[in-house]
């Protein structure tokens, strides 16, 4: 999307001008309303794209543009390189059959119609043979966990039923891209989280690239790769979940993120550190006390050359060593519990009461990428809300 204004009212060109020229929205309103102003972004291919903001910042009229349901006042829109904004009436609906599906919130599914012939309902508008889509909409309804549900009407299925149904028609369409427009926010907060895991494992399976609007934060930050924020017709911040975080914008994405909760987004890679010291194996009891005592910590990690995780050797263990004169470290080093750099924050949290140096990051190979200590565990289960995660005084952290 590329400099998209819409405006609605009886001149919106003429509010479209005013606004380049520098309007305000607020000093526009009596000629129509801007609906979106200047909204510029791109989305990769494979890629969940979420846009969030409240009621009326502009998000539906944002993703009603991007499927060519309204064309823009101004700005263009391209999908897969086609510029939807100049193609002809016959080559939008071609487009929009075959390359794009839409999830609603409320469904939007054919009463009088079976959960098998709703799934199927696209590849029929799209002339697909009565066996084939048959084939094809069990399939997606066996992807949503629906599977033996083909002859339910929708009346007889629950709201998060209903919802996969949603979820099921579009797979069946076997568009690249899908919009979701509020999809889970009519369900109630455990469905809905249900319907956020399976739409993650099914990207991961289908990899599609997705639009996703929400007003709600931490939806957009457990589904985006990247997040658009929007307010009064603007993108006001376009990042990361990262950086929408560690850096918000303004003052308004700041007070979003306050009620996040960043043990859920935060993964073992965003807050691990890098260990005080290391110790090789090859080194005794006697180096390994000095240099606990110089770094001021109770534990270290022990590696091999290739910085392999052997395991972990505490201050008592290493201290018990010298005073029976042993020269190796053999007998003295502990499992220290590992986890990979994508492992959100909050699954990891049981492992924090359990082991006292905390926790181990390291790549498919074992070899040590940093350590979480397990202070930093412990801060963020008291205070998931808190910046405590980023500022623990290093000598609290071994
Ligand atoms: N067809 C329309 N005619 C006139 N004004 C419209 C139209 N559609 C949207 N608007 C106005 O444009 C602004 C943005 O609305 P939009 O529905 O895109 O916001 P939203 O962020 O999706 O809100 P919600 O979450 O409540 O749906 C609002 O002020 C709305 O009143």
């Amino acid at each position: 999307m590329r400099n998209v204004y819409k405006a609605f009212g009886k001149r919106p060109e003429t509010v479209v001008r005013k606004l380049k020229a520098g309007a305000t929205r607020d000093e526009v309103k009596s000629l129509g309303t801007a609906a979106v102003i200047d909204a510029s972004f791109e989305v990769a291919r494979g890629e969940i794209f979420v846009v969030m903001g409240l009621s009326g910042s502009g998000k539906s009229t944002l993703i009603r543009t991007l499927n060519g349901i309204q064309p823009p006042t101004e700005g263009t829109v391209e999908i897969f390189g086609q510029d939807i904004t100049t193609v002809n009436a016959k080559r939008l609906r071609q487009i929009r059959r075959e390359k794009i599906s839409m999830v609603f919130q409320h469904f939007a599914l054919l009463p009088h119609r079976t959960v098998g012939q709703n799934a199927a309902y696209a590849l029929e508008t799209r002339g697909v043979n009565r066996s084939d889509r048959e084939k094809k909409a069990k399939e997606s309804l066996e992807l949503v966990g629906l599977k033996g549900y083909e002859y339910y009407y929708p009346h007889e299925l629950s709201g998060g039923m209903r919802q996969r149904v949603g979820l099921a028609r579009a797979l069946a369409a076997e568009t690249e891209l899908m919009l979701m427009d509020e999809a889970f926010s009519a369900l109630d907060p455990l469905i809905r989280k249900e319907m956020q895991d399976q739409l993650l494992e099914l990207q991961q399976e289908l990899g599609k690239t997705i639009v996703f609007i929400t007003h709600d934060l931490n939806e957009a930050m457990r589904l985006g790769n990247r997040i658009a924020v929007m307010r009064d017709g603007r993108i006001v911040q376009n990042g990361t979940t990262e950086q929408i975080l560690n850096d918000p914008a303004n003052d308004y994405v700041a007070q979003f993120i306050q009620d996040v909760d960043r043990t859920r987004v935060l993964t073992a890679g965003d807050v691990k550190e890098p260990p005080v010291a290391l110790l090789g194996a090859e080194q005794g009891p006697r180096a390994a006390h000095r240099l606990m005592r110089e770094n001021q910590t109770t534990a270290l990690c022990v590696v091999d050359q290739a910085k392999h995780l052997l395991g972990v050797v505490y201050e008592t263990d290493a201290a018990e060593g010298v005073a029976s004169g042993q020269d190796t470290l053999e007998g003295l080093i502990r499992p220290m519990p590992t986890t990979s750099s994508t492992t959100v924050l909050a699954e990891l949290l049981n492992a924090a009461a359990e082991h006292a140096a905390g926790l181990a990051v390291v790549d498919d190979d074992g070899r040590l990428l940093g350590v979480i200590p397990r202070v930093t565990l412990l801060s963020s289960l008291a205070d998931p809300s808190s910046a405590a995660l980023k500022t623990i005084p290093q000598e609290a952290t071994s």
